[in-house]
């Protein structure tokens, strides 16, 4: 009986009849997910074609193309006229809501529990899945207590490992060029780099580890784009599965760390406890390690902290601070690379390192330093004013049951609907920046050296005066949103100023860098811009550096 029960499943399961099963469960869960769509009310204008079921049809194959000229449409027909405007989004998402500058505060200041960064994070990244369903609260809020009050500290350690990874990339040959693939070495430099804060000497060397870090990096993205395309009621089913790589990189990672980890943990108890005499002096290495450990013992939970949970709990920063760096350094050189050569940008940052570094006279970078190089500040800046890699880098989801009413137009966010800001067309807005499609290295510098040249008795109007210290990289406004703004802006950003001017610094002071014909093309899929990673530079050691 059994047996003919299965021969008789076995004949009707023809291949054919698979595929019909597959595509009607498929079509069946887009239907689904389609009514579980937040709808928006005729008072919202609509970029694309529409939110009907032929429209969010269309939307879907028409979005990884023409995303960002849907954005750039609304833009200049709604948002300069400080109106809000809907624009199709990726399939497993309702229509995203791109919010003009002049409600920029209004948006940014509504509190967590009616728009929240987290969980607009959560269904971009899918946390439940590919980062192994751990939450990324405790990383967050300890990276916003502790990276900034540590900063100066691991400015020495931090110049150590920005030297030994650049020597080991570009080499110390000084009479021949060399060609090297520029993203393949940003690849090599801040892992490396950043890992000095997240996890310490001498594992932040060590390439295996760094190697998984990445490929977790890797898996979070293209799974997420991979969740992305499929309707959100089978993501149960495809999440875990599609998670299993991420298990796997991080199981790597981890055999690597975990003695480290143990160590540390060990280490911070004895101390915590007070009774070993031999840990009196004792001090642990400031880094995520420890500010993961010093934040539960405060909060009194650290005895459930194991190996295994630190080496998750480092897994959303690693996220958070590799790619956007790489991306950052890669199109800064791009950009410097490719700039009119009379603006003489490597000898101008050449000079001003060299200067600054000399009359700091410690042989060590330090803040205040740091804080002196204008231009490179200025040059970063403005790289990553243009040369932005997404659309947008700041969305809130709704997550009030009752909705959100935006005051200035009366427009109605129901509960699950997205919220975006227009990083690109605010960048590239001509009313705020001159010539915005231009790389002007020291846009941001010029107006800062006019005002410093003034006599001081001329300097001293406070409002002024700060106003030109806003004009630096790390300061967030609503007219410079690479690093986000309001109280989520990017934690890591003060070490990432230091970051890249110190790799700048070392880079242009000890190697020559051919410059570029014409600056090479970023790829646009959806909101995302996809880098010529394939880009080749050619670089040599200076004479007299080694
Ligand atoms: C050039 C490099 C970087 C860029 C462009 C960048 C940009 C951003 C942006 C746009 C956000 C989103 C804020 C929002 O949702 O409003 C963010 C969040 C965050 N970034 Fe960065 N970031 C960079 C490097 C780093 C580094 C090095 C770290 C850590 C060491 C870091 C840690 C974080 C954290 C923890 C958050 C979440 C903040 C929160 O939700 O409250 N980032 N970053």
């Amino acid at each position: 009986m059994a047996a003919d029960l299965s021969l008789q499943l076995s004949e009707s399961l023809t291949p054919g009849r698979i595929a019909a099963y597959i595509l009607a469960f498929t079509i069946g869960s887009f239907i689904v997910d389609f009514t579980w769509k937040p709808r928006y009310g005729k008072s919202l204008p609509q970029v694309g074609f529409g939110d009907s079921l032929l429209g969010t049809v269309k939307n879907w194959f028409y979005y990884a193309t023409r995303f960002d000229s849907w954005v750039a449409e609304g833009y200049d027909k709604y948002s300069k006229h400080d109106r809000a405007f809907a624009v199709p989004s990726i399939p497993s998402r309702p229509l995203e809501i791109v919010v003009p500058r002049s409600q920029t505060a209004w948006m940014l200041e509504l509190p967590d529990r009616v728009l929240s960064t987290k969980e607009a994070h959560r269904d971009t990244l899918y946390n439940d899945y590919l980062f192994l369903g751990f939450d990324d609260h405790v990383p967050i809020q300890t990276i916003h207590k502790h990276l900034a009050r540590h900063l100066v500290g691991l400015i020495p350690g931090v110049q150590e490992e920005v030297h030994g990874a650049i020597d080991a990339t570009f080499g110390k040959d000084t009479e021949n060029w060399k060609a090297v693939n520029l993203w393949e070495a940003w690849l090599g430099i801040v892992p490396r780099v950043t890992n000095r804060i997240i996890v310490g000497a001498p594992l932040c060397r060590n390439q295996e580890f760094l190697d998984s870090q990445v490929a977790f990096a890797d898996d979070v993205v293209r799974n997420s784009f991979i969740l992305h395309m499929f309707p959100r009621i089978s993501h149960p089913l495809v999440g875990p599965l599609l998670a299993l790589v991420n298990w796997w990189h991080w199981r790597k990672s981890y055999l690597h760390a975990k003695s480290v980890l143990q160590k540390r943990l060990s280490d911070m108890a004895r101390k915590a406890s007070g009774v070993d005499p031999a840990y009196d002096d004792w001090q642990p290495p400031e880094d995520m390690i420890t500010w993961l450990i010093r934040q539960a013992q405060i909060d009194g939970w650290a005895s459930e902290l194991t190996p295994e949970a630190l080496s998750k709990y480092i897994l959303p920063i690693e996220f958070a601070a590799i790619h956007t760096t790489v991306m950052t350094g890669f199109n800064l050189v791009l950009d410097l690379l490719s700039s009119d050569p009379s603006l003489n940008c490597l000898e101008t940052i050449r000079e001003e390192t060299s200067r600054v570094f000399r009359e700091e006279g410690s042989g060590t970078w330090t803040k205040q330093g740091l804080a002196r190089l204008h231009r490179t500040d200025s040059a970063i800046k403005e790289s990553m004013r243009l040369s932005h890699f997404a659309r947008g880098l700041t969305h809130r989801k709704v997550v009030a049951r009752e909705g959100v009413t935006n005051p200035a137009e009366g427009w109605h966010a129901p509960y699950g609907a997205f919220l975006m800001l227009d990083l690109a067309g605010t960048h590239r807005d001509a009313e705020l920046y001159e010539n915005p499609d231009e790389y002007d290295p020291w846009r941001f510098s010029r107006e800062r050296e006019a005002y410093e040249a003034r006599p001081a008795a001329e300097r001293n109007d406070a409002e002024e005066a700060l106003r030109i210290k806003r004009l630096g990289m790390v300061t967030t406004t609503a007219e410079y949103l690479s690093f986000s703004h309001g109280r989520h802006a990017c934690p890591g950003r003060f070490f990432v100023a230091h970051e890249l001017k110190m790799i700048l610094a070392y880079l242009v002071q000890n190697y020559e860098l051919k410059p570029l014909p014409e600056r090479p093309k970023m790829f646009w899929f959806g909101a995302t811009a996809i880098p010529p990673v394939q880009v080749k530079i050619e670089v040599r050691r200076r004479k007299g550096t080694v």
